[in-house]
């Protein structure tokens, strides 16, 4: 949706945002990347293939002709999942990228318009190399669609017996190491023992409240933020190669986040819990409604079963956090 905020006085008038169809064509674990032409704007920068959606065209069918004109290869239109859409302002032009994914694409593709294209890993996309407004999309496409919450922790020894158990079953590649049960200082030695564990497990564990949190316990994968501690920050309060998350229930505080320059949010209550009674659930409509709004992945979270999945991101979120669907 392009943005249609209402200008303040005294700024200059806004130029319409573009609508940008941003295709991610995957194949075996790696996405197709382009260069962009010197001369264009944002030129020289890697890009994902895609361009603007012409005026009649759906989002879906603007994917398919420029991934056809760009590369050469050929993808039906319902072979297109959302990934995520971001609104940015360049200083000179406005966009609003609306990104999707697709693993249907047939033929081998070739740079069309005479731009050299390569397959490349996700984890081999940098930032720098990107324009702007590219940064949350790398971001979604390292992120899994499913986040690990720890359970309740009654006491550190039976919780590091539970994390252990529901490591082995699961193995999930992030995971919210959340212990309200632990003092301060009972927390950072418990989150140093459980980072052993989830080292040897494969899985990145992300500390669960205050920024000093994350100093504590050397070599973990980053920091998660309750809205409690998010909302006293302005900046963001790790490094840009550790992850931060941040807790959010409503359009505000997604703001907050993105400014902080979180690298994904979660979302909810978006059905009852029963880790957090009395939060009123949102519901799924608000839910597509606050993502539709928000330029940093968004996790659904809240009473949620591994089948919400596709319901969350058909709606463009990233994807489900929870604790009941791996914690047993
Ligand atoms: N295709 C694409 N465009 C991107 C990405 N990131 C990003 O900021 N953009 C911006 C750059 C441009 O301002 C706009 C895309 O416009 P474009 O110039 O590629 O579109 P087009 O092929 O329809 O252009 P045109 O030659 O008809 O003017 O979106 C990306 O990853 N892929």
């Amino acid at each position: 949706m392009p943005n249609t905020e209402p200008e303040m006085a005294g700024q200059t008038p806004a130029v319409k945002d573009i609508h940008v169809a941003v295709a991610v064509i995957v194949r075996d674990g790696r996405v197709l990347i382009a260069r962009r032409p010197d001369h264009v704007h944002q030129g020289g920068l890697l890009e994902f293939p895609g361009g603007k959606v012409e005026s009649g065209e759906t989002v879906q069918q603007a994917l398919v002709r420029e991934i056809a004109e760009e590369t050469g290869l050929a993808v039906p239109t319902n072979g297109l999942q959302p990934v995520i859409g971001i609104r940015h302002d360049y200083g000179d032009k406005r966009v609003f990228l609306d990104v999707w994914q697709t693993d249907m694409a047939r033929g081998e593709p070739e740079g069309r318009e005479g731009q050299p294209i390569e397959w490349l890993r996700p984890d081999q996309l940098r930032d720098d190399d990107f324009p702007e407004a590219n940064r949350p999309i790398i971001r979604a496409l390292r992120l899994p669609h499913r986040l690990a919450i720890s359970g309740r922790i009654s006491d550190p020894e039976t919780g590091l017996g539970k994390l252990k158990t529901a490591l082995a079953r699961t193995s999930p590649p992030l995971m919210i190491l959340r212990a309200p049960e632990l003092n301060e200082e009972g927390y950072r030695v418990f989150a140093q023992r459980a980072a052993e564990l989830c080292r040897k497990a494969g899985t990145g564990l992300l500390v669960h409240g205050a920024p000093e949190h994350w100093q504590a316990v050397p070599g973990i994968a980053g920091l998660h933020l309750p809205w409690r501690e998010a909302q006293r920050l302005s900046e963001r309060p790790v490094p840009a190669g550790a992850w931060l998350g941040v807790s959010c229930h409503d359009a505000e505080q997604l703001r907050h986040a993105e400014r902080l320059g979180a690298d994904y949010a979660l979302l909810g209550a978006v059905k009852a819990t029963a880790s957090h009674p009395g939060r009123p659930a949102i519901g799924w409509s608000a839910f597509a409604e606050l993502v539709g709004g928000a330029t940093v992945p968004v996790f659904a979270l809240g009473g949620l079963e591994p089948a919400d999945e596709l319901q969350a991101r058909t709606l463009g979120g990233q994807g489900i956090a929870g604790i009941r669907y791996w914690w047993g």
